[in-house]
């Protein structure tokens, strides 16, 4: 039986003016999985993911979503993402702000209602929604977003680094509700810069300067890598990849 995917992209491409940012990114997640891309800062985690949310086009390549060629209205629909530069409403409460993103997914009485108590509850938030947002701490605003983003009952998730500037408690928690959603089916995308972050998803990407280093799960990659660590498989393929990159501008 073919395999399922939940995301799928073929060799995108995208640059910002001269300045190449993607190279040929092909990626498979398979539907009902949590799925990692790990890389530093600037290395093109933050495009890809708004590529294949919709929200940015790419110079060229395709993204699948659910087996649906994207954009897609009814894909997008079914599509929850937190984005890292969280959009919130500072003036608004908490409550007001799940309200007014729950409209916009088009829901709506006691069903927006249900959905905003579950959410909050997920994210520790429930005491809290009765204050501006604009007195909310980081790691508050963080838990919101994520919130926000779990409202419509995703079939697909993505969450852009969302456990920066959360205390380890609960993280624990998110990764906990990550793992019984995807139980339940949903495909989680999650861009991590953090190497024991990255360890927690089903499957991995391993990114750098824009193209794709490595992918499997972490275990396949630290034993293709031969490394002790996790860390170490990390610097294995970049150091690979760096080679590669000076013997083609040398070759
Ligand atoms: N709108 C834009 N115009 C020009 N350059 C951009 C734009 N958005 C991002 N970039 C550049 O593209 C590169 C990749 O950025 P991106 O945000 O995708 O990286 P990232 O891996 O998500 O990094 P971080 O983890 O710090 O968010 C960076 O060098 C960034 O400066």
């Amino acid at each position: 039986m073919q395999e399922a995917y939940g995301i799928q992209t073929e060799v995108i491409n995208k640059s910002y003016g001269k300045r190449r940012i993607l190279y040929d990114v092909s990626l498979k997640v398979p539907e009902g999985k949590i799925y990692g891309l790990l890389g530093p800062s600037g290395c093109g985690k933050t495009t890809l993911v708004k590529i294949i949310s919709g929200i940015l086009r790419p110079d060229d390549g395709t993204v699948w979503v659910r087996n649906q060629q994207m954009p897609s209205l009814q894909v997008m629909g079914q599509m929850g993402y937190m984005a890292q530069a969280a959009a919130l409403y500072p003036t608004l409460n908490g409550y007001e702000n799940l309200k007014f993103f729950g409209s916009l997914y088009g829901l709506k009485g006691r069903g927006l209602k249900e959905r905003i108590s579950h959410v909050a509850a997920l994210v520790n938030l429930t005491d809290d929604l009765s204050k501006r947002v604009g007195n909310y701490s980081g790691g508050m605003k963080q838990r919101l977003s994520l919130s926000i983003a779990l409202l419509p009952n995703p079939k697909v998730l993505i969450l852009d680094e969302p456990t920066v500037g959360i205390d380890p408690l609960l993280r624990q928690d998110i990764w906990s509700e990550l793992y019984e959603l995807s139980g339940q089916g949903v495909t989680i995308l999650v861009t991590t810069h953090v190497m024991d972050e990255a360890q927690r998803c089903h499957g991995l990407a391993m990114m750098r300067n824009g193209h794709i280093l490595a992918t499997g799960t972490a275990a396949q990659l630290q034993q293709a890598a031969g490394a002790g660590t996790f860390e170490e498989a990390f610097i294995f393929f970049s150091n690979a990849a760096e080679h590669e990159e000076g013997g083609n501008k040398n070759g």
